[in-house]
């Protein structure tokens, strides 16, 4: 693929919004061509995406008739205007998310069809950002495939995604039959946002207008049978978490929600809004789970309650939901996720690694007992 080909591909995708599109509302952000399969993000107004909405076949069609292009993602960003920013939640920056997908067919899947081989959904959650949500969907999603369960990973935080990073995986997904074939990773089934943008890229799907991306990572994925799906939630209580709970509200029924918090105050009372939202959805909720409860030196092997243990324990009797458990704050978690290779699997002996086998032992008793 040739600069020429790129160039006269966009001028086809301009000539076909110049023509057919209300007139200047949208034009091309950044188009890339990756073995034949385009990644094109538009930035348009909400009459520009309300026309793409009508016109995304077409617009797949002409591009598609480029000999070079046999496939193609479409993503929408718009510029708001200010007084429809105001009161969202932060980091909305100036743009959002409006749709994303590999629709060779120009169709969505059904809301039905979401997820329709997947028995059971578990979201880990976190009221704020930075507490270890991802750290422990990972840990959690490895051990329960150590335990023998068929299992997939989806990382749902668009905002900042890190699972290709925590699990080392780089690989693009193939496109079979109109979806994305998750990667194969640990012996799980496993997709990511970060899977299919690079990381300049996914910082355009900061914002709360989300369920498109979110809707199409379930519905235009070829997730396989499994026994248990774990989402890494976005980290919050905004739009991104009630769009998921809602769509899979089935599915979390038979699992639910894990919410991963820090012992300290501020952790604990986001994680309590956290639990509310979760309350209103109607979501049943499996349990919190203390992470860096504690800081074992390793040298002298002294503890330190750096954020004050046991404050999730505490908080977790206060509002009646389970405690799973504690993992402490250890160097290996963060080296292991940073060599993208979970600590469960680096060193299943490791006593944090055993703390995450414990938490799995108790959410796969938990899976069972919703089936009984
Ligand atoms: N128990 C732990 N011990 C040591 N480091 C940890 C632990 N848990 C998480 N970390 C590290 O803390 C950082 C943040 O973790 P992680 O990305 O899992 O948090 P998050 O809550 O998912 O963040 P975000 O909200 O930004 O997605 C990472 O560098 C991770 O390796």
């Amino acid at each position: 693929m040739t600069a020429s080909d790129i160039s006269s591909l966009k001028d086809s995708i301009s000539h076909f919004l110049a023509e057919k599109g209300p007139s200047g509302q949208t034009s091309i952000e950044a188009l890339t061509l990756d073995e034949g399969h385009a990644h094109l993000i538009l930035r348009t107004t909400a009459e520009g995406a309300a026309f793409l909405q009508s016109a995304h076949a077409a617009l797949e069609e002409q591009i598609k008739q480029h000999p070079s292009v046999h496939s193609l993602t479409l993503s929408l960003t718009a510029h708001r205007p200010a007084s429809a920013q105001a009161g969202q939640s932060k980091g909305t920056g100036g743009h959002r998310p409006l749709a994303l997908g590999k629709r060779p067919s120009g169709r969505s899947a059904p809301p039905e069809a979401c997820l329709p081989d997947v028995k059971a959904v578990i979201a880990v959650a976190s009221g704020k950002g930075g507490v270890g949500k991802s750290t422990t969907a990972v840990n959690l999603a490895c051990s329960l495939a150590r335990l023998g369960l068929k299992t997939g990973l989806l990382d749902a935080d668009i905002y900042g995604p890190s699972l290709p990073h925590m699990l080392g995986e780089d690989q693009k997904p193939t496109v079979e039959n109109g979806k994305l074939r998750p990667l194969e990773r640990w012996g799980m089934e496993t997709m990511s946002i970060g899977y299919l943008v690079d990381k300049k890229q996914a910082m355009i799907w900061r914002g709360p207008m989300v369920m498109g991306a979110l809707t199409q990572l379930m519905s235009d994925v070829s997730w396989g049978a499994l026994d248990v799906l774990v989402v890494d939630l976005p980290p919050g209580t905004g739009d991104a978490q009630l769009t998921l709970t809602r769509k899979l509200s089935d599915k979390l029924q038979a699992g639910g929600a894990v919410i991963v918090s820090t012992p300290q105050d501020i952790a604990l009372l986001d994680a309590r809004r956290g639990v509310t939202l979760f309350e209103k959805t109607e979501t049943p909720i499996l349990g919190l789970i203390e992470n860096m409860s504690y800081f074992c030196c390793p040298h002298c092997q002294e503890r330190t309650d750096l954020f004050g243990h046991g404050g999730a324990r505490k908080e977790a009797a206060a509002l009646d939901i389970p405690f799973l458990g504690e993992i402490p704050l250890l160097r290996e978690i963060r080296c292991s996720a940073d060599e993208g290779t979970p600590l469960v699997l680096r060193d299943p002996e490791h006593p944090a690694a055993k703390a995450y086998m414990a938490i799995a032992r108790t959410l796969m008793a938990k899976l069972s007992d919703s089936k009984a």
